[in-house]
Formats: structure tokens, C-alpha cells, sequence
């Protein structure tokens, strides 16, 4: 039997049966090698390769760990490839209070009037943790509808003023503005976070959100089964691709949506009194950073 230092050193820290099976083994291929007249000694040569196929082992399997943590990433990303802008834009009918939402943030111009706008008015909010977000509010008629395809590519998030005191009456035209911008493109697929804000809560006659929601639900579920006939209000989308909302053959819930969609009530310029913090807004966009 040929002797080798490292089958010695194994000799002592493994079973007899063991070290036959692999003095059996060693010279075995020992005499396959032989004639070759290798200018190295089986032993080293054997280690070499042990040595190699431990590491296309290890790199099989923690290469591969490696990789599913990149994938966890990734899904992240494959989660619909989030990859949202950084423009909180603020959305509604006209007379909601858009605009005098967009001052209460940011620090713009109080000259810019509460009063139908025509263009978008664009400000700057910093968040907690000093990041400059654009704030744009889109008016409730006009051109400037044209572009929300657009605007809504880069949006961060969305939120959507309602006005309380007048609800009930616009609740099918609330309703449809709502479908059409859950329905675009890159808020649905980037699941655009949205803020449904009942604005006015300072006038005593504003709805109550529970309601706003229920009546949302319900106009939604309407909506769905008979928006083909319905012209699309945000324009340009002849190539726009059919998004389904919720879950068919189950009534409409925001529930049920890829978005995360809250509801939220107060007041963005009370007629009265001190200016209410509109706390609400603030955390739900600070919860929207990525
Ligand atoms: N009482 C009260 N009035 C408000 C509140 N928010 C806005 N308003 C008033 O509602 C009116 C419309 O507000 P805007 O901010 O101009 O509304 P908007 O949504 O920007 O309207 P468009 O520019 O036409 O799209 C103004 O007279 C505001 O002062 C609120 O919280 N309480």
C-alpha cells in the first residue's frame, strides 16, 4: 500500500473502515496515474482537485444565495418595477381645494389664488428628513388635464381632494375622474400610492368619509361594468391597455387594488380659525418615500 503524508494524517482522526475505502480509492487512482509520469505526487494532485470541486460547490450554493438575495431586490423591483417619481401631485374637481392645499404645504407664493386655476400650480415640499419633493396641483378643468398622463408617469403619490360639502351631488363625477386615474397606466402599475382627501371639514355641511368611501365603492363597481361606453377623460390613450380594478365578480373595494389607497379628511383653508395641520397629508406622504 502506497503511504502519503496527508492519508497519515487522516489515519488518525478517521475510522479504519473508512480509511480502507479510501486507501482503496487512493491507489486506484494512483495506478491509473502511473503511467502518465505526473511530476507531482497523487496526494497534492488529489487535494488540488478536492480542493477545486469544494469550491464550485460552495460557489453553486452560495453563489446561488447570493443571487436570491438580489432577487429579493429585484422582486422588489419585478414588483412592478417600482420605480415612482418625485412629484406629490395633487388631484380633484374643481373648487375642491387643490390649490389652497398646495399653499398649505409648501411655501409658495400665498399670492397664488384659491380661485379656478387654468395652468398647474407647482410648489416644493421638504420632508421630514429634508428631501425636496415637486408638488403639483392639477386643476379640475382645463388643458392641464391633457398632461396628467404625464405628470402621473412621475408621480411619487397622489392625492385626491374632494370637496365634502358638495359630494353627494358630484359623487358619479368624482367617481369617474377616480377610475380613470386608478386605471392609468403607471399608477396602476407602479402602484402609485393615493390619498383620498375629504376636504371643507370646517363647514357643517360636509359628508362624512365612511360614506365617501361607500358611495366611491359603489359608484367604481358601476363604473367598471359600463366604462367601455364611456368617453376616457384623461385623453390620449387610445393605446391605453385594459386594467381591470378589483376583483372580478366581486363588488368594487380600494381593498382590492395593487395601490395603497387611504382616506383622510380636514380642512386645506378653513373659513375660520387657525389653519388646521393637515398631519394626515404629511405622514401618508412621508409613508409614500421609497
Ligand atoms: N371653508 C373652506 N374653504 C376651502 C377649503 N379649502 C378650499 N376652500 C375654498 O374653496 C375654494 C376653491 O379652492 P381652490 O383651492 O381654488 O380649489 P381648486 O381645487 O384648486 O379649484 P380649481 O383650480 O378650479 O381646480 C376657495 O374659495 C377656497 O378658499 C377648506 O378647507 N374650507
Amino acid at each position: 500500500m502506497k503511504e502519503s503524508a496527508i492519508l497519515n494524517q487522516l489515519k488518525g482522526v478517521l475510522p479504519p473502515h473508512i480509511m480502507e475505502i479510501i486507501y482503496f480509492r487512493y491507489n486506484q487512482i494512483d495506478s491509473y496515474l502511473k503511467p502518465y509520469n505526473l511530476p507531482i505526487k497523487t496526494d497534492i494532485l488529489l487535494l488540488a482537485l478536492f480542493t477545486l470541486v469544494f469550491i464550485i460547490i460552495s460557489k453553486l450554493v452560495f453563489g446561488s444565495s447570493g443571487n436570491k438575495t438580489r432577487s429579493v431586490g429585484g422582486r422588489a423591483n419585478n414588483d412592478k418595477k417600482v420605480k415612482r417619481g418625485n412629484t406629490i401631485v395633487i388631484l380633484g374637481l374643481s373648487n375642491a381645494g387643490k390649490t389652497a392645499l398646495l399653499l398649505n404645504l409648501t411655501n409658495v407664493d400665498k399670492k397664488i389664488a384659491t380661485h379656478t386655476s387654468i395652468t398647474t400650480n407647482n410648489g416644493a415640499y421638504i420632508t421630514e428628513n429634508k428631501k425636496k419633493l415637486s408638488v403639483i396641483d392639477v386643476p379640475g378643468n382645463g388643458k392641464a388635464k391633457a398632461s396628467l398622463p404625464k405628470i402621473l408617469s412621475n408621480s411619487a403619490c397622489i392625492i385626491y381632494v374632494i370637496d365634502g360639502t358638495t359630494f353627494i351631488d358630484n359623487s358619479t363625477q368624482e367617481a369617474q375622474y377616480l377610475y380613470d386615474i386608478l386605471t392609468n397606466e403607471s399608477v396602476y402599475q407602479k402602484k402609485i400610492p393615493v390619498l383620498i382627501f375629504n376636504n371643507k371639514m370646517d363647514l357643517d355641511s360636509t359628508i362624512d368619509t365612511e360614506q365617501v368611501t361607500n358611495i366611491l365603492e359603489r359608484e367604481l363597481d358601476d363604473l367598471r361594468r359600463t366604462r367601455g361606453a364611456t368617453p376616457i377623460v384623461l385623453g390620449q390613450e387610445e393605446d391605453k391597455k385594459d386594467i381591470y380594478l378589483g376583483i372580478e365578480g366581486t363588488p368594487f373595494q380600494f381593498d382590492h387594488l395593487p395601490n395603497d389607497v387611504q382616506f383622510s379628511n380636514g380642512s386645506a383653508a378653513p373659513s375660520k380659525g387657525e389653519l388646521k395641520e393637515i398631519e394626515d397629508i404629511k405622514n401618508f406622504i412621508q409613508s409614500t418615500i421609497l
